[in-house]
């Protein structure tokens, strides 16, 4: 009895090993389970029926590379026992340093594998998962096939060439356009074409682009500087979408101010130039509030524009730009509905280059200015958040460029309705959650150069931005159609006659009531937000209260960049560039003749003294303040704007 139970467990023992080999070369699951339908020569492709369970990937493997993996483990691990057996000193002082080695090497490796593949470990989570947990019910395959397995996503699923490719259950038991509505609305795709492929043992769909935005646009094309023309005044054509279709923003009509976000290179600066200059064509003045210092050299001197590279400038304009708000909202008030809204003034548009470093900036900025007494957040940064509020009738449109990091800040419901439009290119998934929420899911953001989701009215639109060379943008902005009237900023609101502060309605425009002067508390709470996003952008903390009541007052008190025209000749001469050398800190009079012969920047003269050219004092050390160093290398001669005669000093 005892010895033939010896003999069965034996004979199960024998059957067992010889199973075990034969599943080792041939490369099946050592468990004996079939997982996938793969053979020992192919791949497979998808999961058998009735398999449960997670199914891993070498269970996709062919057969014969599962085995020669399993009899290389196999064979280290028996060589590594052998030498062990000979010399066991050796191979422990071998295994020791070559461990430690091989250790570091494997984490090194390691680490670079994982930054190389972080784009693909995103494209898996954000987009290929979720298409096959929606695919699976439509297309009636088990859960636990392998996504990768039979989803075939290039990285850059979004570009014009890609293609997607999906392979079908050979039983074609589902319906085209369920999975057709799926794949479209799980990758977000625009204008794609699907073909299918039903014959033979492997059926598959293709997924492709075919109506998308042109490849390029650009202004030298004679057809799109006619599409320029023909735009209205108040609607600059941002670019092109598929069916060359035209996309613009009607600042009268839709929205006041643009935010732009985009990753390095994404086209920041192409896209303010592009809407900047068709808006100086028509007469609207500029100021490009630029602490990188050259992000526009295309605006250069052209007319009506201030160019602000150093901060004193830049919180100084804001600060006048804010007075210049209040005072049209004071004058639209007057004027009452039915006035042709050109009369509050010339449009104004502020390129406001950099928000995160601009803002820490302003902050740096006050607190060293600042007073005691004087309010803790920069008047310059308030001043801001109150024309981001001031509505379409004030006609002072911001341009304002946020690094994708800034998103968060100015993602804030209050912030982001005051950019009805947001243009966004190389963007990331979490950047467009807080800046587009409404549009999920967000499309994928693609590399294409001058690519662009504008998104207007709760909709995004896939759009080649028009491409104007710095050339093109100068000469367009400076061919305007006609001379714009003048605006003179200072620094305080004009005080609003009684009469025209109890006409205020708040009904008719509700644009109209959001200065400080007859603000309701939800006004005053939704700016002291709005102050709060931009003050957090700077790194600054807010506190409700910090803000003075009184705050525009002090704004209009503050120490002045430049002066204002009419301001007292003592603090403010005229004078010749002879005696400017003296009163400048950084600049001869060498630097001075060049400048004016050749930096369009240059200030115009005031007035003469004989044959000689007197500069307002202050004009020139605002130039001085903002100039760029080597002038002369950067300037085209073409450029230079008719001079007086150098000779004369
Ligand atoms: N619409 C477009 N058509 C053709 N080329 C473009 C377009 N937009 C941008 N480019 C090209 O892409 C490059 C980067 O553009 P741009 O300088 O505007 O990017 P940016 O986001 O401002 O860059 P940075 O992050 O360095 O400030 C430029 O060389 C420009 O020529």
């Amino acid at each position: 009895m005892g010895r033939s139970e010896f003999d069965r467990q034996l004979e199960e023992g024998v059957e067992a090993f010889l199973m075990g080999v034969g599943r080792l070369l041939s490369g099946r699951d050592m468990d004996g389970q079939r997982r996938t339908d793969a053979t020992f020569f192919k791949g497979g492709r998808r999961v058998l029926d009735g398999v449960e369970g997670r199914v891993g990937p070498w269970s996709y493997r062919p057969g014969w590379q599962r085995a020669a993996a399993r009899l290389t483990t196999l064979g280290g691990l028996g060589a590594g026992g052998w030498l062990y057996w000979t010399d066991p000193e050796q191979t422990l002082t071998a295994l020791e340093y070559g461990g430690a080695g091989a250790g570091g090497l494997l984490v090194s490796g390691a680490a670079v594998h994982a930054v190389r593949n972080r784009g693909q470990r995103e494209l898996m989570r954000e987009w290929v998962e979720p298409l096959h947990q929606a695919l699976v019910g439509p297309l009636g395959i088990p859960e636990a096939t392998r996504p990768r397995s039979y989803l075939h996503v290039p990285l850059n699923f979004s570009d014009d060439d890609a293609e997607i490719r999906i392979d079908l259950p050979v039983a074609l038991k589902f319906k085209e356009t369920e999975v057709a509505e799926m794949i479209v609305k799980k990758l977000a795709l625009q204008g794609v074409s699907f073909s299918w492929k039903y014959d033979g043992r492997n059926p598959y769909v293709t997924v492709k682009k075919v109506h998308r935005p042109p490849s390029k646009v650009v202004f030298s094309d004679p057809k799109v500087k006619e599409l320029v023309k023909k735009v209205p005044e108040s609607a600059p054509l941002i670019g092109l979408e598929r069916g060359q279709k035209i996309v613009s923003v009607d600042l009268d009509a839709e929205s006041p101010h643009v935010l732009v976000s985009a990753g390095t290179g994404g086209g920041k600066s192409v896209i303010l130039r592009t809407i900047a200059s068709q808006l100086i064509h028509h007469g609207a003045h500029g100021y490009i509030l630029d602490f990188k210092r050259v992000s526009h050299m295309w605006a250069r001197g052209v007319k009506n524009v201030e160019y602000c590279r150093d901060i004193a400038d830049i919180h100084d304009a804001l600060v006048r730009l804010g007075a210049e708000g209040q005072r049209r909202i004071h004058v639209a008030e007057k004027l009452g509905d039915d006035a042709d809204p050109s009369e509050v003034g010339p449009r104004i548009v502020i390129l406001l280059e950099e928000i995160n470093a601009t803002m820490k900036q302003l902050t740096r900025y006050w607190e060293k200015i600042k007073e005691k007494g004087d309010p803790k957040i920069s008047p310059a940064v308030d001043a801001l958040a109150e024309i981001l509020f001031m509505g379409r009738a004030v006609r002072l449109h911001v341009l304002l460029v946020a690094q994708s990091a800034t998103a968060r800040a100015l993602g804030g419901p209050e912030m982001r309705e005051n950019f009805a439009t947001r243009i966004l290119a190389r963007y990331t998934q979490n950047a467009w959650k807080m800046l587009v929420p409404e549009v999920q899911p967000a499309p994928k953001s693609t590399r294409h150069i001058g690519r662009a989701q504008v998104v207007l009215g709760g909709m995004a639109h896939e759009t080649q931005v028009m491409f104007m060379s710095d050339a093109e943008a100068r000469a367009w902005a400076m061919a305007g159609s006609g001379p714009a009237p003048s605006v003179t900023l200072t620094k305080s609101a004009p005080v609003a006659a009684d009469d025209s502060v109890t006409q205020l309605n708040s009904d008719t425009d509700e644009s109209l009531h959001l200065g400080k002067q007859g603000v309701d508390d939800t006004d005053q709470t939704v700016h002291g937000r709005a102050v709060q996003a931009l003050a957090s952008v700077a790194g600054d903390r807010y506190e409700e209260g910090d803000a003075d009541e009184d705050s525009d007052d002090e704004a209009a008190q503050l120490p002045a960049g430049d002066e204002q025209p009419g301001a007292d000749e003592d603090t403010d001469p005229l004078v010749g560039l002879r005696e400017a050398e003296d009163l400048l800190s950084d600049v001869d009079l060498t630097a001075l003749r060049n400048a004016r012969a050749r930096d369009p920047e240059f200030p115009a003269p005031a007035d003469k003294r004989g044959r000689e050219s007197l500069y307002r004092l202050s004009d020139l050390q605002r130039w001085e303040r903002n100039r760029l160093s080597s002038e002369s290398d950067e300037v085209d001669e073409d450029d230079v704007s008719e001079q007086e005669d150098v000779s004369v000093l």
